[in-house]
């Protein structure tokens, strides 16, 4: 039986439980730890027929996703992020005949402890950046896209900008001494795509991939925003093998000087105003040579 031609037919399309809240406590002695974790599951697969005709026989339920977000934190713990959306791809595409892809997106929150060193059980939330990672698999091969936002950091020296186009639009004076400061949004693809591979150490990789960042935008004598960005990619490339792609959206958070003088007062770099908005928006990738680029150019998405 041929099916009926249709004139609309269902393209792209994903599915699963956004947004699954989990916090899981390890307990070592007295010792207590934790990993706080926003975990996305996108299915995508053989899913014509609940479009089509509403059948469900496909459908493992989103209530079902979560589920096994919860009882895969029980029973396998969350030792990173990553490994932790590694083992839920892998479930959803090997148990499951229909479903060809998954798709794990995941935000961690991290805390620090507090308290007297006998008492290993209290915490205070980081307010610094949300470490992200997304995974996905086919069955056969991984991309694991990791990084994080949020991550506001400030040079108040160093930073210079000045020999720029000047039309006749342009109003921006020339400087040699500004606040650089920066959003970062940061994401990094690990050249690991088979499991015969060796898979990285995901934790390590991410302290030091961040520190790679940081010491880039802490020691570069800045003549743009532009220039810090290619430096601070470059960095993490040249010490990590594991990573082949580093996407990077950086808002240029302006410090303008405020003008003192109808007050009598001289302004010599201290007094800023932090403008909010507009504010410059400085995006590219730094690619690891001869590799292609893979991380979306819109990073609000990712
Ligand atoms: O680092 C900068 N890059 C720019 O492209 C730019 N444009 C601008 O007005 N200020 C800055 N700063």
């Amino acid at each position: 039986m041929t099916t009926p031609a249709r004139p609309a037919v269902l393209a792209q399309n994903q599915y699963g439980k956004a947004e699954n809240r989990v916090v899981r406590i390890t307990r070592d002695g007295d010792t207590h730890h934790i990993k706080d974790l926003n975990v996305s599951v996108a299915l995508s697969g053989d899913m014509e027929e609940v479009h089509y005709s509403g059948s469900n026989a496909n459908v493992l339920p989103t209530d079902t996703t979560k589920n096994t977000v919860y009882a895969f934190a029980k029973e396998h713990g969350i030792e990173s992020a990553e490994q932790f959306g590694i083992h839920l791809a892998r479930h959803f595409v090997t148990s499951q005949e229909p479903i060809g892809q998954a798709r794990i997106r995941i935000e961690e929150y991290s805390w620090q402890r507090i308290g007297t060193p006998d008492k290993q059980h209290s915490f205070a939330r980081e307010g610094q950046e949300t470490r992200v990672t997304q995974i996905t698999y086919d069955g056969s091969s991984w991309q694991v896209v990791s990084g994080l936002k949020d991550l506001v950091v400030l040079n108040s020296t160093d930073s210079e900008f000045w020999g720029y186009v000047k039309d006749k639009y342009t109003t921006l004076k020339e400087t040699h001494d500004r606040i650089l400061a920066t959003e970062v949004s940061a994401r990094w693809r690990f050249g690991w795509t088979d499991d015969a591979q060796p898979a990285p150490d995901w934790e390590e990789s991410y302290a030091q991939v961040r520190r790679h960042l940081l010491d880039a935008f802490a020691e570069t004598y800045s003549l743009s925003l532009q220039q810090t960005l290619y430096q601070m990619g470059a960095r993490i490339i040249e010490h990590r093998d594991e990573i082949d792609e580093v996407r990077f959206s950086l808002p240029n958070k302006h410090h303008f000087l405020v003008d003192l003088e109808p007050f009598g007062l001289k302004n010599d770099n201290e007094v800023y105003y932090a403008a909010d908005r507009p504010y410059g928006l400085i995006e590219a990738t730094v690619l690891r040579d001869g590799r292609e680029a893979l991380i979306p150019v819109d990073l609000t998405n990712l």
